[in-house]
């Protein structure tokens, strides 16, 4: 007799439930079923599915969590540290491409191509293949997985996987010594970035083109993760837009705005960033046949925009790089353009908005989203944001900012805020 008390067996029941329904949607929209091979049919990346796929996370996480017990999780989380080791070495000395795609190597050919003694590449790959990243099909000799070749077939999602576990990764290991230096400020030169590095991030870039690409791929790579783009692109009625530059600030290589000047024909959009190396990034993206739809400009968004009348102006992933009082100097350099737009004008915030304190977010999609929010501490000394902080910043840069509506279909919500010229 199964014990209908018992809240593991509810939770299992839990599993079971979610897991149908997510084999249903499967089968629904014509998806074969995931496997581990490096063939796996991809997974879709709709809402609905990201929203099951969450539930069903949380679940089998608080399954394993009441299972596994507090002593063995925190063995668990502590050493996950080693495995980012892994990745790192994996990732700097080109491990992934050191496999045929198609093929298998034997860790001779591996350790001559990466350039490192085989016992350590033998141990890094063997730690990466338990949680299937590479699978050692006879002793010695390696394959791929799904999660393997992942990182030869997508060059932006590898450098932001690259940039994560290198400068990111070092900087996080400081974070308590620079909160001790500066206990009761955070900002960018007193954070754990600046403390490992010795400068802050955007010179840190400024200094290290090469990295600055890389930054700059990256976070093509991560706008391709958790559905970034598609809430850019679902959440404003862009086909509306007939006449005008959209004016995409702290734009960066420009990739989201190359792709929504190809989602709409009918967009014209200017890329603004203040790093000449970011912008120059645009020049290793697919953008020829754009040249007259997407052009770029230098400028900081801390001074005035000189761009007015444009249809709409986006905010991307750029409030969260700065403290409160720096972005209601941006707010505040966007009004006179606003000013002498037209009514409606919208400013895009792209970016995440952390549920409010104690609301009822699943917890696996909080817990991404509270990543970033201490990754942001780390880096920069700054901050993601609840709606209710966004509000006051706008506000204090001009109480006739309002936040008209919050489209979130993704982890990047986008937030259309409109300067309310009647009020
Ligand atoms: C996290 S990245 C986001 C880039 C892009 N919007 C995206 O979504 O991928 C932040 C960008 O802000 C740019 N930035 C930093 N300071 C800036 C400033 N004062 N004015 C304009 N852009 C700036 C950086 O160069 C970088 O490209």
């Amino acid at each position: 007799m199964q014990n209908q008390d018992s809240s593991l067996l509810n939770l299992a029941k839990e599993i079971q439930n979610l897991t149908t329904e997510i084999v249903d949607y499967l089968s629904k929209h014509q998806h074969p079923e995931p496997n581990f091979t490096p063939t796996s049919p991809r997974l879709p990346e709709t809402y609905q599915y990201n929203t099951l796929r969450d539930s069903l996370n949380d679940a089998a996480q608080d399954l394993l969590h009441l299972i596994n017990g507090p002593k063995s999780d925190a063995r668990i989380f502590f050493c996950s540290i080693h495995d980012l080791a892994a990745w790192q070495m994996a990732l700097e000395f080109k491990f992934f491409s050191a496999i045929p795609k198609d093929g298998i190597a034997d860790l001779k050919g591996i350790a001559e191509k990466v350039g490192m003694d085989e016992d350590r590449v033998g141990r890094v790959i063997r730690i990466l293949a338990t949680q299937r990243v590479f699978k050692e099909v006879e002793r010695g000799v390696f394959g791929h997985t799904a999660s393997s070749v992942l990182f030869i077939d997508d060059e932006q999602i590898r450098d932001a996987c690259h940039y994560q576990l290198d400068e990111f990764f070092k900087a996080a290991s400081e974070m308590s010594t620079s909160v001790k230096a500066s206990p009761f400020e955070s900002s960018s030169s007193n954070c754990a970035f600046k403390t490992r590095h010795g400068v802050e991030l955007w010179d840190f870039y400024k200094r290290n083109p090469q990295l600055a690409g890389r930054f700059a791929s990256a976070m093509a790579g991560v706008g391709k993760l958790e559905r970034h783009f598609e809430n850019l692109r679902d959440g404003y009625p862009w086909e509306t837009v007939t006449s005008g530059k959209v004016v995409d600030m702290g734009g960066g290589s420009g990739h989201m705005a190359i792709a929504l000047a190809r989602a709409f024909p009918n967009l014209q959009i200017l890329v603004q960033d203040a790093s000449l190396e970011m912008l120059s990034a645009a020049s290793h993206l697919p953008i020829s046949d754009l040249s007259n739809r997407v052009t770029f400009m230098q400028h900081s968004f801390f001074d005035p925009q000189p761009i007015d009348s444009a249809p709409a102006y986006i905010l991307r992933q750029c409030t969260h790089n700065w403290s409160d009082d720096a972005c209601i100097r941006i707010f505040k350099a966007l009004v006179p353009a606003l000013e002498k737009s037209k009514r409606g004008t919208p400013l895009l915030i792209n970016d995440i908005v952390l549920p409010e304190p104690q609301s009822q977010a699943e917890s696996q999609r909080q817990h991404r989203l509270r990543q970033v929010d201490i990754m942001m501490m780390g880096v920069l000394g700054s901050k993601q944001r609840t709606e209710t902080e966004f509000w006051a910043l706008l506000t204090a840069a001009d109480p006739r900012f309002k936040i008209q509506k919050i489209h979130s279909e993704g982890d990047a919500d986008l937030m259309e805020v409109h300067l309310d010229m009647d009020s």
